[in-house]
């Protein structure tokens, strides 16, 4: 079965206008250049603010840059009288390859449940669009050792109704809420944990070739000095990366990770 390629995703939350978009992105295409070498066959990929996206779109079109763009969100309506939303063929248009789903920001702000985020993945999947998935426990689960259950429960609601087809496509973030934010990073045993459970919760549901294909990233304090051990684990394929992911030398640092040693 083929290497899953690492994925490096730096979500960029309510950070950023356009033009401080184009700053940012000029300057990480920059600072990649200056060491192809150090992540050759890593892919890369930035998630700004849907205001953003047609500026580093055009920014990416015209310089040739391989750097990939998603949303942070998605709606789950194909198109109409939805205010406020913005719908996967409008995404795809822009040349939107990935959109964040789910994310414990907006589980937790914006009331999305399982349901939701499950229309989101469809709405994404259905436009060619990755979704990438995300999922991971609060601290008081945590806290209870139900990390396990809790985060594959999550997973099956995602991935409810959709094919192995299209499940082979998805890309999965485990991000424990705890660890969003706060610089109190998982462990890379902690990590490994969920993720290897939810892959083989992806062989239970689909196949052995499905769970091979899907990549799970890792998400939640991610920094250049953690993520070699983290990329280290078997089971973690990339990371999403929040404020680590607004300044352009820390990114790129990440994005490098081969080039770290493990265990700094
Ligand atoms: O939520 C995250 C990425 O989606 C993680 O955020 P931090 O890297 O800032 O902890």
């Amino acid at each position: 079965m083929a290497a899953r390629t690492p994925l490096m995703a730096g979500n960029w939350k309510m950070n950023l206008d356009h033009h401080e978009a184009t700053h940012l992105v000029q300057k990480l295409a920059w600072t990649l250049k200056d060491a192809k070498h150090d992540f050759a066959g890593v892919e890369v990929v930035v998630c700004p603010p849907f205001t953003d996206l047609r500026s580093v779109q055009t920014l990416v079109d015209a310089d040739k840059l391989e750097i990939g763009y998603a949303s942070q969100d998605i709606s789950a309506h194909e198109k109409g009288a939805y205010t406020g939303e913005v719908s996967a063929t409008m995404l795809s248009k822009l040349g939107v390859s990935y959109a964040v789903v789910g994310h414990s920001e907006r589980r937790e702000h914006h009331a999305e449940d399982d349901a939701l985020v499950g229309a989101k993945t469809k709405a994404a999947l259905g436009a060619g669009i990755v979704p990438i998935v995300c999922v991971g426990e609060g601290l008081d689960v945590r806290q209870a050792g139900e990390q396990v259950s809790y985060t594959l429960a999550q997973v099956d609601g995602a991935l409810a109704g959709i094919s192995a087809e299209d499940a082979a496509k998805v890309v999965i973030a485990y991000e424990p809420v705890w660890a969003i934010g706060t610089g109190e990073v998982a462990t890379p045993e902690d990590a490994q944990e969920v993720c290897a459970a939810i892959r083989a919760r992806l062989a239970e549901l689909y196949s052995a070739d499905v769970a091979g294909a899907v990549r799970v990233l890792y998400g939640g304090s991610v920094k250049s000095t953690n993520v070699a051990s983290i990329m280290a684990q078997t089971d973690v394929d990339g990371a999403l990366v929040g404020g680590a992911s607004l300044q352009a030398e820390e990114f790129a640092a990440i994005v490098r990770f081969q080039s770290h040693s493990v265990g700094l």
